[in-house]
């Protein structure tokens, strides 16, 4: 295999690699480092120095337009690896260069020197000089491009735009070849052995001399095979050159160049392969992230399904168990948001000495009582106990309301859960109609307890308190009391037997109190927590088994940015992966 030849195979696997990453150097590349880290070429020189011709040796075929228009007149910029929107005058150019260079492929960019100076014509600003000037100077400047400074053999060297730039942005020469073009046109009994033997101007590569087609070869079409074999013929025959006919002529120059390109691109691959290494180490902790593309049958969505609700649930209970927080604001509202509550009832306004004294009397009606006020009793009692059901409710509310908001918590906890909204959706639809339901039966069940209280009293409690003839508010009638009920008692009753009746009630409301502020947990607890634990998703589980497989897939609709972020990862990684492949397909090759 040739130098070029394999250089062009190298160039031609990293180029593979830059495109299969779709990075073309541009900013918007994926890895803009990684084209930009090979090395370009510079063809730098005055106008009609010979750069095309040169280029053209190089790459092996006919390819510049030439002699007049876009080539000539202006500060050229050629990049064969990227068209340059927004400049038609190039267009046509970078089109051609495109069809014709995919075999030669290292950056190649041609550069006219004066140019740069003149391109102010009428109408345009002296910024464009600027702006061209500073882009070319951006070519040139970087350290990874090799400078092909052209300089006519024909002009004193000492004027040479090519090595005034050269000289300018690579002292040290290390990065700059010398061509000198034109050799056949210097004058008669001149020759330039001292720039070719680097007297004149040093530089660490040999200067290269070449003869390229004269004009009156182009205008006969002379083409690239002939010219080469009269170039070879040319520093054979020359009495001047002879000596180093080896190391002249295209032909040596494009070796010299492919060999010094080949060694440039070979110690970059490293930092090319740990480049992409990284990228793929970053793309694939991304996949994981992004979690796997989701089965297409049926069974296996419905299986993932589960896997999700079964995830969801385990976390939920986490929160209802302890592990993570919430729970715990349950117990809050049995212990201090329901005593609280059942504090605060307005059973003081309901046992006032007046209110006793009007519910006892419309209870007697037109016959006054004669021991106790049993009727008077039993309604002041139940007007007592209906004021539990705000309490009772209230409870069940809070709690509704807490294993709602740790549902909620709950899905957005589920990390397999992230990708998939429409499920996180139902799933909280289900979650809730499930908790709403529970809620209702919590409700009906701590009313119960109340309406409890008052279908049955506790006897006990009124047998036990002392008996009414000693709490009567007349001594005088102590005696009589039960014995006369003939006796019409009304007036007899003072303030003080009502307030004896308001502690009786007060204290028994009391001890239904204490009960209920025990009982209306276990409810609660029973109805609303141990059944959401038990069956929260139970319904949603039956209804996902009545489910076709369409249905199924809606329900694992993943976010479409995420989907589209996925592909995108997925298609990157491999690429980065087969660039990769090439690039160590480079180091191995030799
Ligand atoms: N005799 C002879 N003519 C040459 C040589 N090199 C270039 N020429 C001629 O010089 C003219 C300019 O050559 P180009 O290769 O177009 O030079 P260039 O630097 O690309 O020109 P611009 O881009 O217009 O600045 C052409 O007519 C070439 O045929 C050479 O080594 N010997």
């Amino acid at each position: 295999m040739s130098t070029m030849e394999s250089l062009i195979g190298m160039v031609n696997r990293i180029q593979r690699a830059c495109t299969v990453l779709g990075d073309h150097g541009g900013a918007e590349g994926a890895l803009p480092t990684l084209w930009e880290a090979l090395p370009s070429v510079a063809v730098v020189g005055g106008q009609s120095s010979g750069k095309s011709s040169v280029l053209e040796s190089i790459v092996g075929r006919d390819f510049l337009p030439r002699g007049s228009g876009i080539v000539t007149r202006r500060p050229l910029v050629l990049q064969l690896h990227k068209t340059d929107d927004g400049k038609p005058d190039y267009a046509e150019f970078l089109h051609l260069q495109k069809r014709r260079f995919s075999d030669f492929i290292v950056n190649l960019t041609l550069i006219d020197l004066p140019g740069l100076t003149k391109v102010a014509v009428e109408g345009q600003s002296d910024n464009i000089v600027q702006d061209i000037e500073n882009m070319v100077r951006s070519y040139v400047e970087k350290p990874n491009s090799i400078i092909l400074a052209i300089s006519p053999a024909n002009q004193d060297i000492a004027t040479s735009d090519a090595i005034k730039l050269a000289r300018e942005v690579d002292p040290s020469g290390e990065r700059t070849f010398g061509v000198l073009t034109k050799l056949d046109l210097m004058d008669k009994g001149t020759n330039a052995l001292d720039v070719l033997e680097g007297r004149s101007y040093k530089l660490q590569h040999p200067w290269v001399g070449v003869v390229n087609r004269s004009q009156a070869d182009i205008n006969k079409s002379v083409d690239m095979i002939a010219a080469r074999q009269k170039e070879r013929e040319y520093f054979e025959n020359s009495p001047d050159y002879s000596h180093l006919a080896s190391k002249m002529g295209s032909e040596y120059l494009a070796k010299l160049l492919s060999k010094h390109l080949e060694s440039v691109i070979r110690a970059r691959i490293p930092s090319i392969t740990s480049l992409i290494n990284k990228t793929v180490e970053e793309l694939e902790s991304e996949m994981n992230h992004i979690g796997r593309p989701i089965a297409i049958d049926s069974g296996a969505q419905l299986y993932t399904i589960l896997e999700l609700c079964r995830a969801f649930e385990k976390i939920f209970k986490e929160h209802l168990d302890g592990g993570r927080p919430g729970g715990d604001r349950i117990y809050g509202v049995f212990d201090n948001q329901l005593p609280a509550a059942l504090k605060k009832l307005p059973f003081d306004r309901h046992l006032s000495l007046q209110n006793v004294r009007k519910v006892v009397s419309e209870a007697d009606g037109y016959q006054p009582h004669l021991i106790a006020p049993e009727q008077g009793y039993r309604r002041l009692i139940e007007g007592a106990l209906n004021y539990f059901r705000g309490p009772a409710e209230a409870s069940v509310d809070a709690v509704h309301l807490v294993m709602k908001e740790l549902v909620r918590k709950s899905i957005g906890e589920t990390q397999e859960l992230k990708r998939f909204p429409t499920l996180q959706s139902e799933l909280a639809a289900a979650s809730y109609v499930a908790l709403e339901k529970f809620r209702d039966d919590g409700k009906k069940t701590v009313l119960r307890l109340v309406d409890m209280e008052s279908s049955y009293l506790t006897v006990e409690f009124f047998r036990n308190l002392p008996h009414e003839v000693e709490i009567g508010a007349n001594p005088a009638n102590s005696t009589v009391k039960g014995a006369n009920p003939a006796t019409p008692p009304v007036d007899r009753y003072s303030d003080g037997h009502f307030r004896r009746i308001a502690t009786n009630v007060s204290a028994y409301i009391l001890m239904v109190s204490e009960t209920l502020r025990l009982t209306i947990p276990k409810a609660t607890v029973h109805c609303q927590v141990r059944e959401a634990k038990r069956s929260l998703l139970n319904h949603f589980y039956a209804q996902v088994g009545r489910k076709e497989g369409k249905q199924l897939g809606q329900m694992l609709d993943e976010d479409p940015a995420l989907m589209e972020r996925r592909v995108q990862c997925a298609k990157r990684l491999e690429l980065y992966k087969s660039a990769r492949d090439e690039i160590e397909a480079v180091s191995w090759a030799r």
